[in-house]
Parts: structure tokens; sequence; C-alpha cells
């Protein structure tokens, strides 16, 4: 007989759900089909494929099973057909309370007093359950976490229709259940998590539950005879059904193994000098003596694991520039400042939708955006050179919020020029400065020998007497500019709060980042970025500081040309990795320094509930979004204390294994994991689409760029480098303007649960936004 266990799983949207799928897959030879709870508009179109599966796996997600269809698609009549009844069904609390929702009806399903999100608890067997076979082995009591709203009342009544309780917890809503068997059926459900990263015998579970499922089906041999002929009779169906959820590689990678015929030489000179080391301004005066146009993706702050390199890209006329406009849905790729390619023909040809010998114009939409990168860079990589260095060219630039996945298209702008969501350049020159072992790289592309280097910025290393002059920046902007400040609406903000508290107690998010705008209007706009970065850099220090302004267009008629440029002390790395890992730091939970706040007592607050469950859940999030395209995902550093210039916060580790092996490429790992977890919530479909259509829109109604968009702010700014690694950090503690500084926008915000104050969040956000706001003077 067949020994491959073949398991349908339903998700309803969740963002925990590849953490249950890869537990399942990892306790033996076993196949999940994946699919939505509405894949299928009735149970009609499910019945049938029926038989090709061991099992059934429920999965968690938002809502509430009382709102039917709406929540929980077809799984409502799933529970309550005939032939369900004879398939074992392991459901997880949404799963779970949609089960017992089928037999005790809407008045068992309630709203706890008392949500927990991100919670860690006992979990208690009762006397059933410890003779339960769901909970062989297991001791009488366990740990494990919880992220539920709702939960099902339990009663006599409730035991005499038929649930019966395996488990319990205690809390301050008294004592609930965790789980239960559904008659003498083969359905078996559990209230809190198993899988996720801090609950105790997950795997058990799942292997207990396949254990019942098999013994049910042996006893039912013609449930067997049935599968194995269905799956012959039926392959197309289930191959068709494995597809229903798209994840298509970005490119094919079959060739980054062969050397590309068409690769380039990469020449690279190596300078090393003691003066080098530990020295986070040697990129800022290295800066400051390269007068022409330049991309600093710079460390103001070392230590190790973040922020011991520092990149400066250069542009040059072999430079192509990608940017995408998301309302228009259309990518333009051009060359840097190419002869004749104006601001201004580029906005005619890019709305008209017209190719010129300048300029491609590509309709597409984000996802396809994606595809474009993938085809300029796959036949440039060249994944085995120089696997020591993090940068060698390659695509740098910027990926704002609206670029995510479930982000809804920004509005188009009635007036003036539609604004890039995207903007990413191809770098041939390079410097990279390595702040650990003191040593700089001179790197150049597609040239051969050692004229490679622009001669003006190889001669700087001719004499390194600039590591010794002092570095003259301003701390200060210019005094006889002032700026008009709009900041969030203190009022407006509790609004918003008490809706994210709302949706929290209905089921519908876990975990809600709400945000805010503030709108900088300077007396002139004749500050020089530049002048701003200097400043913000010394006065925020941070690991991933960047300057970004894309000169890329030529003026028309002396113009000034409205550019984008972000300049950014974010101290948050959103993803890296290499050819076969992938990194990831979130920082979740900050508290502000003070001569009363030491780390001690930042540890203390930082490691309460609130804070350990934000962080908890991004966890989780996070080996969700990684663990759907990649097999081998582990959180490596769980909740460390880290120190900031005004902040501490904390931070862990998420690492995923086996990138070289699989079909997909770092790239992938981005695209899919936009927008960055920490900034929107869980489960992310729609927390996203709550905070776009119900939350900011009209929070930030008048300083946000478009309505509930973020534009910039909240996106990523990196790199993809030509030997396959990738670095991008967290779009905060930065400013950005369209306009070529005529307004900037500042961006901050922190994530609300429901063991958040609204003072307190308020006060987190000013503090964040302060961090990159000090660079304006205000009067008094
Ligand atoms: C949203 C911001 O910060 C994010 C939210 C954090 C939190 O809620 O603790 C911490 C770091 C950032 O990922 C911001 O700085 O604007
Ligand atoms: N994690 C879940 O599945 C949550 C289920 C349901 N939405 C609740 O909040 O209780």
């Amino acid at each position: 007989m067949d020994s491959r266990i073949d398991i349908l799983f339903i998700d309803s949207y969740d963002s925990f759900t590849y953490n249950v799928v890869r537990l399942l897959e990892q306790q033996g030879p076993i196949t999940v089909t994946t699919i939505h709870n509405d894949t299928f508009a009735s149970l009609d179109g499910l019945l049938p494929l029926l038989s090709l599966f061991d099992c059934i796996v429920v999965g968690p997600g938002p809502g509430n099973p009382r709102n039917g269809c709406k929540d929980i698609g077809i799984i409502e009549e799933l529970f309550r057909s005939d032939v369900a009844a004879n398939v074992p069904i392991l459901g997880i609390c949404l799963g779970f309370q949609a089960m017992c929702y089928s037999r005790l009806g809407p008045e068992r399903i309630q709203e706890l007093d008392i949500i927990k999100h991100g919670q860690v608890y006992d979990i208690e067997l009762s006397s059933k359950g410890v003779s339960s076979a769901l909970f062989k082995g297991y001791p009488e009591q366990f740990k494990s976490t919880r992220y539920h709203s709702l939960h099902v009342l339990m009663d006599n009544a409730s035991i005499e229709e038929g649930v019966c309780p395996l488990a319990i917890t205690h809390d301050e809503n008294g004592e609930l259940l965790m789980a239960a068997q559904v008659g003498d059926l083969p359905w078996y459900g559990v209230q809190y998590h198993p899988e996720s990263c801090c609950s105790q015998f997950g795997g058990l579970l799942i292997q207990n539950f396949l254990g019942i499922a098999h013994d049910w089906n042996h006893n039912r041999t013609q449930r067997y005879q049935c599968k194995l002929g269905s799956r012959v009779r039926m392959a197309t169906q289930l191959e068709q059904l494995a597809e229903t959820i798209d994840r298509t590689p970005i490119f094919v990678k079959s060739r980054l193994a062969l050397p590309s015929p068409g690769s380039q030489d990469i020449c690279i000179r190596e300078y090393q000098d003691p003066k080098y080391k530990d020295c986070a301004q040697v990129t800022l005066k290295l800066a400051d003596k390269i007068k022409g146009d330049k991309f600093i993706l710079a460390s103001s702050n070392i230590s190790a694991n973040r922020g011991e390199w520092s990149i400066i890209a250069l542009p040059n006329e072999n430079s192509q520039v990608f940017t995408h406009y998301e309302s228009l849905g259309k990518t333009t790729v051009h060359g840097w400042q190419a002869d004749g390619l104006t601001h201004e023909s580029l906005h005619q040809n890019l709305t008209k939708g017209t190719n010129t010998p300048l300029l491609q114009v590509i309709g597409q939409d984000k996802t396809q955006f994606w595809g474009t990168l993938g085809q300029f860079m796959e036949p440039r990589l060249q994944c085995n050179f120089r696997t020591d260095l993090p940068f060698v060219g390659g695509l740098v630039g910027i990926l704002g919020y609206e670029m995510g996945l479930y982000v809804k298209k920004p509005t188009l702008e009635l007036e003036g020029a539609p604004t890039p969501d995207a903007k990413l350049v191809y770098i041939e020159n390079s410097i990279l400065v390595d702040h650990l072992q003191g040593r700089i790289f001179l790197i150049s592309v597609g040239s051969d020998g050692s004229s490679c280097f622009p001669d003006d910025i190889a001669d700087i290393f001719a004499d390194s007497s600039w590591v010794d002059e002092d570095l003259a920046w301003p701390q200060e902007l210019p005094e006889k500019v002032t700026y008009d400040v709009k900041m969030p609406d203190k009022s407006q903000y509790g609004e918003a709060f008490r809706k994210c508290q709302e949706y929290m107690h209905r089921g519908d998010s876990y975990e809600i980042c709400l945000t805010t705008q503030t709108l900088v209007t300077p007396s002139t706009p004749t500050v020089d970025p530049w002048r701003i970065f200097q400043v913000l850099v010394q006065r925020n220090p941070a690991p991933f500081a960047s300057f970004f302004q894309f000169n890329d267009l030529c003026s028309d008629a002396g113009l000034p040309v409205p550019q984008l440029c972000l300049i950014s002390s974010s101290p948050e790395r959103f993803l890296k990795w290499d050819n076969d890992t992938c990194e990831l730091r979130p920082i979740k939970g900050t508290v502000r320094k003070s001569p009363q706040m030491d780390r001690a007592r930042a540890t203390e607050i930082l490691k309460t509930p609130k804070e350990f469950g934000e962080n908890l859940m991004i966890l989780d999030l996070i080996r969700n979004d990684l663990y759907e395209l990649l097999p081998d995902v582990r959180v490596e550093e769980f909740m460390t204390v880290e120190e900031y210039a005004t902040v501490y916060q904390l931070v862990s580790v998420v690492k995923a294994y086996g990138l070289s092996q699989s079909a997909y490429s770092g790239l992938d790992i981005l695209h899919h994991s936009l927008p960055v977890w920490v900034h929107d919530g869980g489960p992310k479909k729609i927390t996203v689409q709550l905070l776009q259509d119900e939350l900011e829109q009209h929070l930030n109604g008048s300083t946000a760029p478009g309505p509930g968009q973020r534009g910039v702010y909240s996106g990523v700014t990196g790199y993809w480098s030509l030997n396959g690694s990738g670095d991008w950090s967290v779009n905060i503690r930065c400013m950005y303007t369209h306009d070529g500084g005529a307004h900037w926008r500042l961006g901050a915000g922190g994530a609300i649960t429901v063991l958040s104050t609204e003072q307190g969040e308020l006060d987190e956000m000013y503090t964040k936004l302060e961090s990159a706001l000090q660079v304006f003077p205000t009067e008094g």
C-alpha cells in the first residue's frame, strides 16, 4: 500500500498557514495540497476531490465562523456535510472554532473579554485528553502560543451536543476550551497554535493526528482503495488543485550555475589601512570627496551583524534606471541622464505609453515589474564571484510601500506628474567599505584592467590624508529657512487607535501597525538634500543610513527636475540574502532612552507580555512568509535588547536555508515578503486592507502622498548584487521628497496590539518621528 500521506490544507487567508503546512510536511513522507477557503464557490466543487486525501487540516484565520461564507468560505458547508463525517479533520484556531460552531451553533462562539495574541500559556489536558489518541505521549501540561479573540464556550449542553473537551487553559477570562473532539467522528481541533515557534509538542500533535487518520482510514479499506484509484484517475485535477495558489518564481534560475556567456569582467582594487577600521566616518568623508552623483548605503553606527559594510554607488552612462509607477501600472527603463531624455518627455511618453529610442515604457502591473528586474539581472549574475563581498555592482534603489502584496494601487494624481513607487538603478562603479576589517574596495563592472575605475575617484586613494581630516559637516540646517510642519492629529490618531482595538476584538486582526505621515514644507525648496543628510546622519547615527537622490533625468529648459530623494537613518534590516540563506532581523518593541531608562530597566519593559507578544507574533508571521517558499526556517536569535542613539529595541533573527536548492531567488523572497511584516501586522491580507481603507485613509488624509498611501516610508531600500547577494533595510526614521525638496514627508508608527494604550502608542510614534524630524528646526 502507498505509504505517502496526502493532506488537504484549507487556508482562510491567514499569516500562519505555512508554519502549519511545513509542520505537517516535517512529520514524514507527506504531501500537502493547500487551497483557500474560497478556491471553490461551493462545497460541491471540492467533494469529488475529497477521496484524493487521507485527511484535512482546516487552518487558522481572521474573522468569525458566525459570519459564515464571508469569513470561512466553504468550511461551514464542509463541517455540515455527511461526506466529511467520514474524513479525519484537524481544525486549528479558526478551523477549530468553525468545527465546534457546526455542532453548537452561533451562541457558543463568543468574544473573549481579554483577548490573547502572541501569548504563551500552560495548556492542561482534561481526563478525556489524557486518554485521547490526539495527546498520546504528552505531559499533562505543556506550553503553547495563543492567537485568538474568540473562543468556544464550554458547558454541559456543549458536551451533550457532542463536543468533548480534551484540554483547557486558565487566564483572566476563566477556564477556556483549548482542544476537543467532535462526537465520535475523526474530527479534532485545537484553539491554540501548535505551529508557533513558542509552542511545545506541535510536531507530536500532528503525528498523533496522522496516526488517528491512518487507523480510521485503515479500518475503512474502501477509503484507501478509493484514494489510490482517484489519484491515478484524477491526477490532472490534483495537479490543478495544487496550483490554485500561484508560486511561480520570478525567473528561472537554471542558468545561474553555469558561467554566463555574456558575463562581464568585474575588476576590484583593494586598499587596507588601520585607519579605515571601526570608523563610520570613513564612508562619510569619502562621500564628501565625490562630487558627482552618488547613492549612499552607509553604516553610521557600526556593530557586528548590522552595519559592518558601507556602499557608495556611482551611477554612470551605462546605468539603466527601472522605475515603476503603480498608479499607471507602468514601468519605465532608460539610461541614467540619457542625453535628451527630459522629465517632460518622459512623462508625456509614460502617460501615452509610447516607446522611444531613449525610453522603454512597459505596461505592467507591479507583480510583473519584478519580472523586468529578473530578466535584466539573470544573464548578468555571477553567483560564485567574490561571495565574501556583499556588493560587486548590481541594482540599488528603493521599493515603496505600494509595491507590497495586497496593497491597493495609489490613486492617479490629477495634477502634476505621477510619482514613482519603485526606482532601481544598475550600478557598475562602487566603493565598498569593510568597517570591521578596515578595507576599502573600488569595484568596476564591465571594463578591464586597472583603468576601469573613474580616475578622479581612484585618485582619492593615491593619498589617504583625507582620513585624518575632520569631517566638517554642519550639525544644523541653514538658519534662514523656516519649516512648516504638519503633524498627525492626536484626536484622529485616538479614533484610529480605538478602531484597531475593535478589529482585534472582533477577531479580524492580531496586530495592526498604525502609521502616521508628517508633512514638512520649507519656506524655500533650496535646502540641499545632501545638507539634510549631513545633519541627520550625525544626529541619528544608524546602521542603515542612506542617501538616494535620483538625478536620472535631464532638466527641461533649466527648470528644476522634481526628482525623488530619500534620506534615511534606519535602524532596521528587513531582509538580507546570499546564494543559500535569507536573514531577517525584525525589530519590534521600542523604549525611549532617558537618564532613568538604562539597559536593565529597558530589558525589563521589553520582556513584558505586550512587547513579547508583539515580537513573537512578528516572528511567526515571518516564519510563515519564508516557509511558503523555503523548507528550512529557523529562529536563531530570540528577542535580544539592542541599544540605539535614542531608543532601546527588541530584536530577533530568523534565517531560512536552502535557497540555492530551491526554484527561488532572493528577489522572489523579497517580492513575496513585502509589505514589511512589522509594518502591517497580521493576518497580512486583511490587515493591509483595514489599514488602507479604514484606518490610515482618514488619519493621514491631509499629509499622506495619497488616500491611505504610505509612499516611500515603510518600503525598503537596498541592493541586489551581481554575485547573488541582497540586503534591504526598512524605510523608517527617514524622510523623502518627490518634488526636489519643496515638501518632505516623514512617517512614523508602531504596532498596536490588544495590550497597547492610546497614550503609550502615541508617545512611541512621536519618539520615532522625532528621530528624523529633529533635523528641522522649529520656532521657539
Ligand atoms: C513603524 C515604525 O517602526 C516599526 C515598529 C516598531 C514597533 O512597533 O516597536 C519597531 C520598529 C519598526 O519596525 C516607525 O519607526 O515608523
Ligand atoms: N488565529 C485564529 O485562527 C483566530 C481565529 C479567530 N479569528 C479569533 O480571533 O479567535
